[in-house]
């Protein structure tokens, strides 16, 4: 089974290096001409927290791998959630009617995927390990952490098993019959991480901060209560437990700080300490994902009734750092906190 991994970047590159490493065939596709070069010439070097390791990888551009008009039998799609639909369409006549795309992505972008190609073909995944693009044929890998593969009607299928064992080049990849349940976990903690992009520090440094704990839940439960509208029981990972964060009235404070205080060790002792947000903010001067990621939530929550003024604000704060028009700063996290002490229906 040939995997063509188009967005070679940070989370393609970590899976597709481990895979080349395990033997498997392997096809590189980025957009980034320098990367591909890179690869082509010096392999792919992946510098994780154990060891540092590089691979020989064949890569292309998508228009030299159009050119080839190869069949695509799976695709691992590891672009930005904003890229989806135009990574994938150039591709779509080269997918067969048993080619299967799976989205290594955060977001909901296996609803976009399945638009284009059909759910049958699209197969949902959940990433929460950490890593960074550092520059071409170079990766920065933050440690092994969750991986869920799962097809979008829950069924258990053959295809899904053949992809986890071949992820365990990787870690510990494992299959879910709630993908959607997990996706919904993570846009939760998206709106954590989302949070701590505002300010120019770790992701633990602002988890730690008890002062700002009360709005930060009440910013996550928003999406909470957007998922449990739509009939989707968010679940846990990585000492991020949704189910102690909402229902609001069932919240036990002692049993969330000590969560939260687990949580934010295990992001102080990762080697990437600043989320993918920051990075596009504050390194890449780049727009985040925010449109493709939480303004769809937003969306969602607003079809339901469901007020969502602190994921609003932050929305439009992230917005503004993009556009240069707002700095990171602490100052970002107390405008949400005025607005979080003004709402009526505070859980403190
Ligand atoms: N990095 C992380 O720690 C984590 C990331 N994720 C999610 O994984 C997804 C991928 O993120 P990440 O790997 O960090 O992103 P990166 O930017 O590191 O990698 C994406 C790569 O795709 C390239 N690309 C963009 N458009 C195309 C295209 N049309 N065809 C082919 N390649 C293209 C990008 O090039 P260029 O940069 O030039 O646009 C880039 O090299 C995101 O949804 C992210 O939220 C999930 C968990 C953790
Ligand atoms: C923080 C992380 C790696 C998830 O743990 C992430 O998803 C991001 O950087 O956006």
């Amino acid at each position: 089974m040939a995997i063509t991994i188009i967005g070679s970047g940070a989370i393609g590159g970590v899976l597709g290096a481990y895979l080349v490493r395990a033997g498997e065939d392997i096809i590189f596709c980025d957009i980034a001409q320098d990367h591909v070069d890179k690869i082509n010439q010096d392999g792919l070097t992946i510098e994780g927290p154990d060891e540092t390791f590089t691979v020989k990888g064949i890569a292309f551009t998508p228009s030299q791998l159009i050119e080839k008009r190869k069949p695509l039998e799976t695709v691992f799609l590891c672009v930005k959630a904003q890229h989806t639909e135009e990574a994938l369409t150039p591709f779509l006549p080269h997918l067969t009617s048993t080619s299967q795309v799976v989205s290594l992505q955060n977001g909901l972008c296996e609803r976009k995927i399945s638009k284009l190609i059909g759910p049958e073909r699209t197969i949902g995944c959940f990433v929460n390990f950490s890593a960074d693009y550092l520059g071409p044929g170079k990766i920065l890998y933050g440690g092994v952490a969750s991986l869920y593969l799962g097809e979008l009607d829950g069924s258990a299928t053959a295809r899904i098993e053949a992809l986890k064992d071949k992820l365990q080049a990787w870690g510990p990849a494992q299959v879910t019959r709630n993908i959607w349940g997990y996706l919904w976990g993570k846009m939760s903690y998206a709106g954590l991480l989302y949070a701590t992009a505002l300010v120019d520090e770790t992701m633990a440094a602002v988890v730690e901060r008890h002062d700002l704990r009360d709005m930060l839940m009440e910013l996550c439960s928003e999406i909470l209560e957007t998922a449990d509208k739509e009939g989707i029981t968010p679940l846990g990972f990585d000492d991020w437990e949704p189910a102690l964060v909402y229902p609001r009235e069932t919240r036990d404070s002692e049993k969330l700080d000590a969560q939260l205080a687990k949580l934010a060790e295990r992001m102080a002792a990762n080697k990437k300490t600043k989320s993918g947000i920051w990075r596009d903010l504050a390194v890449r001067k780049r727009e985040t994902e925010v449109d493709a990621q939480l303004v769809p939530i937003l969306e969602i929550g607003e079809s339901h009734g469901v007020e969502m003024p602190l994921l609003s604000a932050l929305v439009a704060a992230i917005k503004e750092i993009e556009s240069g028009e707002r700095k990171m700063s602490w100052q970002n996290l107390y405008e949400l906190q005025k607005i979080y002490e003004s709402l009526p229906r505070k859980a403190s």
